[in-house]
């Protein structure tokens, strides 16, 4: 059999909800309930690709447009299938389905001119791992091979309350981190359990004094780990501008403190640490602007599941190159079909400078089969199993469908959320 005789026979996709911690950032806190959505795409020959995505309701109906477009395909069209999801997610395709049926509307607002990218990297991923497995290759192979044995990851941490103000199930083992104090015994746990060497903090929650004091505590107690600070442009102008005078000697990147590329580039006149973003780039039109700004936002933070998937990464890869950019990877909660494919990923583009950022070490339950993936020395060993290197855990998968279908969050709130530990949160942002 030819491998284009496989044709794609059916897609699957299964909302998820997991345990989440009650994690800060600059719009609230994370929900008890974390969702993703898993992406199954079956061949004529009974075989199963895997994708992992998110799970909030807009891209769960942008799953359902996207499944029809997969008829008559093979595992290996992905140029045409990236072509079919482009041209069903055009802005005017996209405002034809949200006119159809109200219940349609797509991501709102900016988020439009992501839909076809997200929707193509969720496919994307799934078809790589059928491709792998038919020709006994990991997807890191299919991607040109790796250039280094294992992708290193940052330990990420958050400013936390102990418990949920809901208390749907007990506490984690992480405790509160409020203080300098517990912020440096949360780093120090997540780097006895994981061996990472870099650290992030997710600020943009406290006073920015408050946060330069963690850093500061943090440097002490690691004085060879690099530190990152990401208050989500949750910092004015100003507000930027002042804490670099502080910050600029304890990081090795300022991530996003405060809004706009505009903003970015005035701050960069003022701060020596390099900036990061990505929150003012994350499409190539951003890109573009970076660039006619001067690129003053210097390391570009890639993201698969909404750059447009694996291959894009890599051509987002070729473009920090030819403009001197680093480039560095976010992430948001997921579990470990993610984590496989932003290894693949990261071990196939060689500039990529930075660990990566993930919220793995947060998550305490799976979808995958064998347990949950390890981290040696703060890295991932890049996978040699024939396509992703990872198989459901079907049990699981229905367990967490369950947990989705009773928690009743349907799309991500942290500021919702906020509200019930503070009512007049106000949500503003910049706020400080
Ligand atoms: O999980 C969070 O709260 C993060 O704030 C996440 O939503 C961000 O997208 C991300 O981690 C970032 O680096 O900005
Ligand atoms: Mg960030």
């Amino acid at each position: 059999m030819k491998h284009r005789d496989n044709l794609i026979r059916h897609v699957r996709v299964t909302p998820i909800a997991f345990r989440d911690g009650p994690l800060l950032n600059a719009s609230g806190i994370h929900e008890p309930w974390a969702l993703r959505a898993i992406v199954e795409i079956e061949t004529t020959d009974g075989r199963v690709g895997l994708g992992e995505t998110y799970g909030d309701e807009p891209m769960l109906r942008a799953l359902d447009v996207a499944k029809p477009l997969l008829e008559g395909l093979s595992p290996f069209d992905l140029n045409e299938m990236e072509q079919r999801v482009r041209a069903a997610f055009k802005p005017a395709a996209t405002a034809a389905l949200n006119a159809g049926a109200v219940e349609f509307t797509l991501a709102p607002g900016s988020h439009t001119a992501k839909n076809a990218a997200k929707v193509t990297s969720a496919l994307e991923v799934a078809l790589l791992d059928l491709q792998g497995q038919m020709l006994n290759a990991p997807i890191v192979d299919l991607l040109g091979g790796a250039v280094r044995d294992s992708v290193a990851y940052s330990a990420y941490l958050f400013f936390k309350y102990a418990e949920h103000a809901d208390k749907p199930y007990a506490p984690d083992a992480w405790g509160e981190g409020l203080s300098p104090a517990q912020m440096v015994a949360q780093a120090q746990r997540m780097v006895d359990l994981y061996g990472f060497k870099s650290i992030k903090v997710k600020g943009g929650v406290f006073e920015p004094a408050h946060e330069i004091a963690t850093i500061r505590a943090l440097r002490e107690a690691f004085p060879n780990h690099p530190l990152r600070l990401d208050p989500n442009a949750n910092w004015s102008l100003a507000t930027s501008i002042q804490a670099a005078q502080e910050l600029d000697e304890l990081l090795e990147y300022y991530e996003d403190p405060t809004p706009t590329l505009e903003g970015m580039a005035e701050l960069s006149r003022h701060c020596k640490s390099p900036l990061a973003t990505n929150m003012v780039v994350t499409t190539m039109d951003e890109f573009r602007r970076n660039v006619e700004l001067g690129c003053k936002t210097k390391i570009i933070l890639s993201d698969h599941h909404y750059w447009g998937g694996l291959r894009a990464t890599q051509a987002l890869g070729r473009m920090c190159e030819v403009f001197d950019l680093g480039l560095s990877m976010h992430s948001n909660s997921h579990l470990g079909i993610s984590l496989m494919a932003m290894t693949h990923v990261a071990a196939a583009v060689p500039n990529v400078s930075y660990a990566c950022d993930t919220h793995y070490p947060w998550q305490e339950e799976e979808v995958i089969a064998g347990g949950r993936i390890a981290f040696k020395d703060g890295a991932v060993a890049v996978p040699t199993k024939p396509g992703l290197g990872v198989e459901l855990d079907r049990e699981a998968l229905a367990r967490l469908h369950e947990q989705y279908l009773t928690c009743g969050v349907r799309n991500r709130d942290d500021l919702k959320q906020m509200r019930k530990y503070q009512p007049d949160f106000s949500g503003k942002s910049p706020r400080f």
